[in-house]
């Protein structure tokens, strides 16, 4: 993870071009960022630092439809996603948004490896919590395509105990040929889906030398963190918000109802130490979530 690295170069030191796709996003805006990123020591023992981050609408949603995805960032916070992506050691999403959007989930930001820097230096790995093994995962997913090509790093898939017999060998090759794996997290089966404390899975990962994740949602995914029993597992907010109106029948962030001890309903949650940081027509609003 680093955000100003040095451009790789061939055997005469002559740099090699970045992909045309590469983004750029300004050191002004970058120490705007700088107090909610992951910055050593962290205090939690065994859990990484983790940031809840995400596009909305104006009426709270992440996209149009179920299954579908939508483009909510401008060209200046989608920057500020692939900034924050090369500060993370990991980026995770649910298995709604890997089959809704085959992703790339990888940082495109100039500087990085694969994008004008050595390596895979700071590249982020992708994660995908998959307690059912529902993604057909294959040579064509896009996650795939680019840590063949050495923009990107092959992604770990969490899933349930319960899934590793039903899960396809083709899948798990293609995994393994890219640096990727599955990884097996406890979970309970609730009306006949296999839930994970998050607990759990921030700690697992962070077993795996995992110092800091970026959670990119989807909406399931994001609710679930929202809920005041998680809201010590979140340590940074950062919400794109863009200047239009998605209408009814969109995914959106909307976490359960909460109630106080006598009943009386309250907000789910918070948030403290708010910064807003216009980028184009979007605003970026950073925060922390207060504890309940
Ligand atoms: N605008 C934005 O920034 C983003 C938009 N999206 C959009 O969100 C939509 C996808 O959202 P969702 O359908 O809600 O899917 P999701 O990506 O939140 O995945 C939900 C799935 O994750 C797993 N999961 C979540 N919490 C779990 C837990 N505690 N234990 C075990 N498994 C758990 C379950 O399998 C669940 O069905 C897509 O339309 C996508 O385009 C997704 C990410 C960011
Ligand atoms: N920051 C942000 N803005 C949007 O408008 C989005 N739709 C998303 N979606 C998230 O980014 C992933 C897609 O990105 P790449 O394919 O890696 O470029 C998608 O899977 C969501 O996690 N994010």
């Amino acid at each position: 993870m680093s955000s100003l690295l040095p451009a790789a170069t061939d055997t005469t030191g002559t740099p090699s071009p970045a992909p045309r796709d590469t983004l750029h996003f300004p050191p002004t805006h970058q120490a705007q960022l700088a107090p909610y990123l992951p910055s050593p020591p962290n205090t939690k023992p065994s859990l990484p630092h983790v940031t809840l981050t995400f596009a909305t609408s104006l009426d709270s949603a992440l996209s149009l439809a179920p299954g579908t995805q939508t483009f909510l960032s401008g060209p200046q916070s989608k920057a500020m996603t692939h900034f924050l992506r090369s500060q993370h050691a990991a980026i995770l999403i649910g298995v709604g948004t890997a089959i809704a959007d085959d992703p790339s989930l990888n940082c495109r930001l100039e500087g990085v490896g694969g994008f004008g820097g050595e390596g895979l230096e700071g590249q982020p790995r992708p994660v995908v919590l998959d307690p059912m093994g529902r993604w057909d995962v294959n040579g064509e997913s896009k996650v795939i395509r680019l840590a063949r090509e050495g923009k990107g790093r092959g992604p770990w898939v969490v899933t349930a105990e319960k899934s590793v017999g039903g899960l396809v060998v083709e899948g798990r090759e293609v995994l393994g040929r890219t640096g990727g794996r599955y990884i097996v997290v406890p979970s309970t089966e609730v009306g006949g889906r296999e839930a994970m404390e998050w607990r759990d899975v921030f700690s697992t990962l962070h077993d795996l030398g995992i110092r800091s994740v970026m959670v990119e949602g989807g909406a399931g995914v994001i609710n679930g963190l929202l809920e005041p029993r998680n809201a010590e597992l979140v340590d940074s907010v950062v919400v794109t918000v863009a200047p239009t109106w998605l209408g009814e029948g969109g995914v959106v962030v909307s976490p359960p109802k909460r109630f106080d001890q006598d009943g009386k309903r309250v907000p789910t949650a918070r948030l403290k130490d708010v910064r807003w940081i216009p980028l184009g027509e979007d605003v970026v609003m950073c925060g922390r979530l207060l504890a309940s």
